[in-house]
């Protein structure tokens, strides 16, 4: 567990960070969100000691980061930062060995941590291990950027803006690849992001910042149900709220049985006594696609089928906006 206990950095009169405090869980995914200037990435870089704090500290299970020589601090600590670039003379795989390199372990382990992360990140080892990083598109980059910054299964990994900089598509695959192994690792990540949609997609929780402080700090649902202050809610959306709500929960936990509702020839399903024969919605769906469908569809209940189309329950408007009133 990190604990952050009252951080503060000065700039002669400049409060950069203002006494912040948060505590990170082993596992959990935490962003700290804001506006340019407001000290996300000065919180980051004084857990890893690349910035001295001013004033308070950081305990990594217990023990005051203070006690802790930075370089053998930032061996626990993964760092993945847009534009650092990968070393220009080292291939993917010497790039991803790095850390483990400089922990000492054997070589067996650290080939076959070097295989996994690249078949995590879908880049066949066979393909990218011996390529230098000038043959890589920006994508690929920054997933070895990230890889490297996992390698030596760190007890924290700080990503300051590790997406940015990435066409809108290439970024939302990078996002989603990213939260499938964070789950599967189980990995502790501290996230910096200006972006509000990849905190919510990427993050348990969020630390919303304003002018060296927190503001706000609790999960994404909470901010979009119960923002603090105007301020936190320019921030979560304000038009979109409730639809950025219905983006956080899925058809499968709010379906109700299928009653009455058999196949109607490919793929398609039709309710007894309906004259319509529906496309179903995916289960894996998201309350705001399920919403948008109903309203294209111009319905007011569809089908829904798992992952190899069986029918699984049906969804309505009625229970998605009683998620959206809390009434679930
Ligand atoms: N070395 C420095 N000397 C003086 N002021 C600094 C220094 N580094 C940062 N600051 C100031 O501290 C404040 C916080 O900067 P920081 O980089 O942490 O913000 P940020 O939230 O990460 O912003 P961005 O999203 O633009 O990267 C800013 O007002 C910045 O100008």
């Amino acid at each position: 567990m990190i604990t952050v206990d009252a951080l503060t950095k000065t700039y002669g009169p400049v409060r950069a960070v203002d006494g912040i405090s948060f505590e990170l869980a082993e596992g959990e995914a935490l962003a700290l969100i804001g506006p340019s200037g407001c000290g996300k990435s000065t919180t980051l870089r004084m857990i890893n000691r690349l910035i001295e704090p001013s004033a308070g500290r950081v305990l990594i299970d217990g023990v005051d980061t203070r006690s802790i020589p930075p370089a053998a601090l930032r061996l626990r600590m993964g760092y993945a930062i847009q534009g650092i670039g990968l070393f220009p003379h080292r291939t993917v795989a010497q790039n991803i060995a790095t850390v483990p390199r400089l922990l000492g372990w054997p070589r067996a382990r650290i080939a076959a941590r070097i295989e996994e992360l690249l078949d995590l990140f879908g880049l066949p080892p066979a393909v990218f291990a011996h390529k230098y990083p000038h043959e890589l598109s920006g994508g690929q980059q920054q997933r070895v950027g990230v890889a490297r910054a996992m390698a030596g299964k760190p007890a924290v990994l700080l990503m300051d803006e590790p997406f940015g900089a990435l066409d809108p598509i290439t970024r939302a695959r990078l996002q989603d690849e990213f939260l499938a192994i964070r789950r599967r690792m189980g990995t502790t990540v501290l996230l910096v992001t200006h972006d509000m949609d990849e905190a919510f997609r990427l993050a348990d929780r969020l630390a919303v910042m304003e002018k060296g402080r927190i503001v706000q700090l609790d999960t994404p649902e909470a901010l979009l149900r119960r923002p603090a202050s105007a301020f936190v809610q320019s921030m979560v959306g304000n038009e979109d709220r409730g639809l950025k709500l219905l983006s956080l929960a899925g058809v499968a936990a709010l379906m109700r049985p299928a009653e009455g509702w058999a196949p109607a020839g490919e793929g398609t399903f039709r309710k007894a006594g309906g004259q319509e024969a529906l496309a179903p919605l995916s289960a894996s769906a998201s309350l705001r696609e399920a919403a948008s469908r109903l309203v294209l569809t111009g319905v007011d209940e569809l089908p829904v089928v798992d992952e190899t189309g069986n029918l699984v329950g049906t969804i309505d408007m009625a229970r998605i906006i009683a998620f959206g009133g809390g009434r679930r």
